[in-house]
């Protein structure tokens, strides 16, 4: 279980006539997610989304507030400890290459948190990594490549892989099919899915793709500025979204063909 509270963060950005200025990109937020729920946050570009991700999963420390993973306070954790949690709760990037290092083969991009986070011996890794890439629809061919001879659905594949290899109990996708063409996207939300079928009971997947966040979760959060406007158990359609904010946010939803309204949900549903 991963807990936030009362959590803000700041950053320090230029104010009018070049004055530097500090603002909450996260704003007092409490969160409590169970590991075994399937959560999604939606909100526009620039609402604190991924911000919020990287305070989640203890990359970046708040500017006030405290997360816990499993009842303890991540940044009192003692470091061997706080591995063995970086094991545990897993995060796949938005950039995906980005995320990978552009001279490390895809096999060792996959292999690298195993060797890192746990005491698997080398045949036990190849193991693992030749699973995990049959899972993810990955050839051996393209295990031997590096990132950038890779497509970006290729990409998010490796990252999920990546993720997947240290048997995490719960993972944070951020913007894991944004950039992909709607068959790739499909093919990425379709993985996400059966990775239930590999021992992953909990995620949060993080998107501006409402359709998206209704296909993968049972609870969705929307953020709007740095604030979480809108919780949902249980969201199975357009109108379970209640706050003005959120109606927003589907009524400027692109019309999915021509003639049908902005409450058709699309491809996906
Ligand atoms: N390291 C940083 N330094 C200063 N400002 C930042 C930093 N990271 C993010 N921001 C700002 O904080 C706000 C929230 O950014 P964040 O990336 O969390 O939003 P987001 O909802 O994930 O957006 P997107 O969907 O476009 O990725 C934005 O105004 C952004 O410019």
């Amino acid at each position: 279980m991963i807990e936030m509270r009362d959590v803000s963060k700041q950053y320090r950005g230029k104010g009018s006539r070049g004055r530097s200025v500090t603002f909450d990109a996260v704003k007092q937020v409490s969160l409590t997610l169970r590991s075994d729920v399937r959560y999604a946050l939606v909100g526009e570009s620039g609402s604190g989304k991924s911000t919020l991700a990287r305070l989640l999963m203890a990359i970046d420390p708040p500017t006030s507030g405290e997360i816990l993973f499993d009842g303890a306070s991540v940044w009192e954790m003692h470091p061997r400890e706080l591995r063995k949690k970086r094991a545990e709760y897993q995060m796949v990037l938005q950039n995906a290459s980005g995320s990978l290092d552009p001279r490390r083969s895809v096999y060792d991009s996959i292999a690298e948190p195993i060797r890192c986070l746990t005491n698997l011996d080398r045949s036990e890794e190849r193991e693992k990594v030749l699973a995990l890439a049959e899972r993810m629809k990955l050839s051996a061919a393209q295990l031997e490549r590096l990132p950038h001879e890779l497509s970006g659905g290729q990409l998010k594949r490796v990252c999920m892989a990546r993720a997947m290899s240290v048997s995490p109990k719960f993972i944070v996708f951020d913007e894991a099919v944004s950039g992909l063409d709607v068959t790739v996207r499909k093919q990425i939300l379709d993985l996400i899915l059966q990775l239930k079928d590999d021992g992953l009971d909990g995620y949060l997947f993080i998107t501006h793709d409402i359709d998206a966040a209704l296909y993968l979760a049972d609870h969705i959060f929307v953020m709007k500025d740095g604030e979480i406007v809108e919780r949902m158990e249980h969201a199975a359609s357009y109108a379970d979204f209640r706050h003005d904010y959120s109606r927003l946010l589907i009524e400027s939803l692109p019309p999915k063909w021509p003639g049908a309204s902005s409450n058709e949900t699309g491809f996906i549903g």
